[in-house]
């Protein structure tokens, strides 16, 4: 698997650009930073308009239940509301004129009456309960992930000049916690947040179910195993559309929770692929901050948003068309009059 290289030539000529226009040397903050990463990442001076920007949602349920201010069936519900297009992410991406796809990886429905393509990807209904089992059998961490590599293929091949991958589970807030902490070496009490929105009580459910699974699963070393014992097919195959994107050299903006264990998970398959992520806005869960510190990784946005989808991420867009047109568009220092 070989990560390509963002280009240095190109990064270093935005800089050099941007050091010229019009204006107070570094006045425009971070935009400069995200146009000269836009540049590498392009491989071109001024980087490419984002015309086709494109969000992938991962659906898919857990075995871990009463951990979610919400019953597991709003996760099968959740897919049709997508495919209406009136999910909160459908509506924001419209704003930002990205395109919805929404996947059934592992919901717990039979789906029998979405379209074809909705479950073309499919892996399993539902995970194990990792507090007791582990989340998914031998070789499904594999095969989910390389579907994810299919699903950013397939995407790239359409023409995505940026992809977002957005998600959709009840409980994903559990498993990346413990993802999270199990990667890092964090408690449960660092990692486990309200997702969805649960009380005190639920809270310490959350906690003692994490802290279970981390003892059920002991130390983890290799992805895959991880991904198998604490994660679930959703997770493996975010990751393998994070890797594969950095592969093919496509920029991704990241979102929330589950786009930050994803990705910690998918560097350690392909150590440099987070060269090719951005990280689109802060999430109020705590794993998020964690695993977008170890990445080393700055939310452009802070909304206070909690909702998963992709729909954090895709503000962000136009913040990175601002990064592009101040290098395509603005005049230089050197022709003042
Ligand atoms: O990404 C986030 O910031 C985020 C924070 C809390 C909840 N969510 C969404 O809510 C669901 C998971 O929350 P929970 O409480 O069921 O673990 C899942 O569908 C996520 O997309 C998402
Ligand atoms: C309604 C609803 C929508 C969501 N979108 C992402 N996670 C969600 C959780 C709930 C409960």
């Amino acid at each position: 698997m070989r990560i390509a290289t963002p280009d240095a030539a190109a990064e270093a000529a935005a800089r050099a650009r941007l050091d010229g226009l019009v204006k107070p040397l570094g006045s425009l903050g971070r935009l400069e930073d995200l146009a000269a990463w836009l540049s590498a990442a392009h491989g071109a001076v001024p980087p490419r308009p984002l015309d086709d920007v494109r969000v992938v949602v991962f659906a898919g349920d857990h075995g871990v239940s009463g951990m979610s201010a919400y019953p597991r069936e709003v996760t099968a519900a959740m897919v049709r509301v997508f495919l209406a297009g009136k999910s909160g992410v459908s509506v924001l991406a419209g704003l930002a004129g990205a395109k919805v796809r929404v996947l059934d990886i592992a919901v717990d429905w039979d789906g029998a009456d979405v379209p074809a393509e909705v479950t073309a990807h499919k892996v399993r209904r539902g995970s194990g309960a990792i507090d007791v089992e582990d989340a998914l059998a031998e070789g499904e961490a594999r095969a989910a992930f390389e579907h994810g590599l299919a699903i950013a293929d397939e995407e790239i091949d359409g023409g995505a000049d940026l992809l977002v991958p957005g998600d959709m589970g009840i409980g994903n807030t559990t498993i990346c916690a413990a993802v999270v902490a199990s990667l890092l070496g964090l408690l449960p009490e660092d990692v486990v947040g309200t997702g969805t929105g649960i009380d005190e009580d639920g809270r310490a459910r959350k906690l003692a179910v994490v802290e279970a699974a981390l003892i059920r699963a002991g130390a983890v070393k290799d992805p895959f195993a991880l991904l198998t014992s604490l994660g679930s097919a959703c997770l493996a195959a975010t990751a393998g559309f994070l890797v594969q994107a950095a592969v093919r050299g496509v920029p991704v903006l990241l979102d929330g929770v589950f786009s930050g264990a994803a990705a910690l998970v998918a560097r350690e398959i392909a150590p440099g692929a987070e060269r090719w992520w951005l990280a689109g806005h802060r999430s109020t869960e705590p794993s998020q901050a964690y695993a977008l510190k170890a990445l080393d990784l700055e939310p452009i946005l802070d909304l206070g948003l909690r909702l998963g989808e992709g729909s954090g991420a895709v503000q962000a867009v136009p913040v990175l068309r601002a990064a592009r047109a101040i290098l395509a568009d603005m005049g230089l220092l050197a022709d003042l009059a």
